[in-house]
């Protein structure tokens, strides 16, 4: 009689959640600037992923190299070794497809807000009608909360305003990746306040990919979906990406009673305290242990007269 051995069946394999595509990844990326004695290594073997649809931020310390890696997103500056990649292509240059808002909205001061915005939108959009152009443009001007002041130049708007147009500008060029670097850091509290709420509210709408460079923890967990801090420099790396696990839509006044809110907080300040108190204790070392050489230099005479000091050459 034979027998017939039945293939047993395979256990399932558990489902594993498959991360997403990222739709920016950096490797291995390292930046400095300058040469020689006065070269300076800003960011040193940065990797990161930026996943379709999410919003990152990135936390720092001044001068850590904040500016420096949005700079290398947008094609504004090229990597020393590494690469960064956005959908398979290598980045090298700047593409309407990254949209960047800086701390200081460089305006053009001669254009009204709506001319401000209008010139983007008429360069990108440049096969639609000059209906629906303006019709794009000003569905923007509204989402900034700008319509009644259409017509004004910027020296009549507040720096809130203004940094308004400056995202509605960025905005309506509806770029994939938006870069926002350190953009409400001029702004007193409340104008602050009030543009995070706005981004927030737009980023819902929208849904854009979107990197958030700021030195406010409250800020980063108001709007973010994961937070990186960014070590400090030099050779700045990156720490461990923090997951926001706070319900959306966020409102800030309630954050504050939140123990999620809370506890982050405390973690990602912790996090970023210790290693700057890393970082000062590895200077001290590294000073301690290459002193800098003095050249052994002897005056030739103390009693050299005065004017014979400062006007004969030696
Ligand atoms: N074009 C440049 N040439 C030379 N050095 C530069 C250049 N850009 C930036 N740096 C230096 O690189 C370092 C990081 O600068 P970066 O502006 O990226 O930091 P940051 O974290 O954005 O600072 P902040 O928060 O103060 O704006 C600083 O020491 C700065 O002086």
């Amino acid at each position: 009689m034979s027998t017939v051995v039945l293939d047993r069946p395979r256990p399932k394999s558990a489902a594993r959640p498959v991360a997403p595509e990222p739709l920016i990844a950096m490797r291995n990326v390292c930046k400095g600037y300058g040469s020689g004695v006065t070269r300076n290594e800003v960011l040193t073997n940065i990797n990161l992923n930026l996943r379709p649809g999410e919003f990152l931020a990135v936390v720092g310390f001044s001068g850590s190299g904040k500016t420096t890696l949005t700079k290398l997103l947008a094609g504004l500056e090229t990597p020393d070794s590494g690469e960064i990649v956005m959908e398979n292509q290598v980045i090298t240059e700047p593409s309407q497809e990254r949209g960047i808002v800086f701390q200081n909205y460089s305006l053009l001061p001669w254009l009204t807000v709506r001319g401000n915005i209008s010139l983007s939108v008429d360069r990108v959009f440049r096969h639609w009608s000059k209906a629906q152009r303006r019709e794009h443009t000003d569905k923007f001007i509204e989402m900034v909360g700008l319509s009644h002041a259409v017509h004004r130049r910027p020296h009549e708007l507040s720096g809130g305003m203004r940094q308004r147009v400056s995202l509605a500008r960025t905005l309506a060029m509806k770029p994939k990746v938006l870069l926002l670097d350190e953009p409400l850091s001029a702004l007193d509290a409340l104008t602050r306040a009030t543009m995070q709420d706005e981004i927030l509210k737009i980023w819902e709408e929208e849904r854009q990919t979107c990197l958030l460079i700021t030195n406010d923890v409250d800020e980063a967990i108001l709007l973010a979906d994961r937070i990186v801090p960014l070590n400090p420099g030099p050779n700045a790396s990156l720490g461990p990406a923090f997951t926001v696990e706070l319900d959306r839509p966020r409102v800030k006044t309630e954050l504050n009673h939140n123990e999620t809110f809370k506890g982050l907080r405390n973690a990602i300040t912790n996090y970023l305290v210790a290693v700057r108190q890393k970082s000062r204790e590895d200077q001290a070392s590294a000073s301690r242990t290459s002193p800098i050489e003095l050249p052994d230099l002897k005056p030739r005479s103390l009693a050299l007269p005065r004017k014979a000091i400062l006007n004969s050459p030696v």
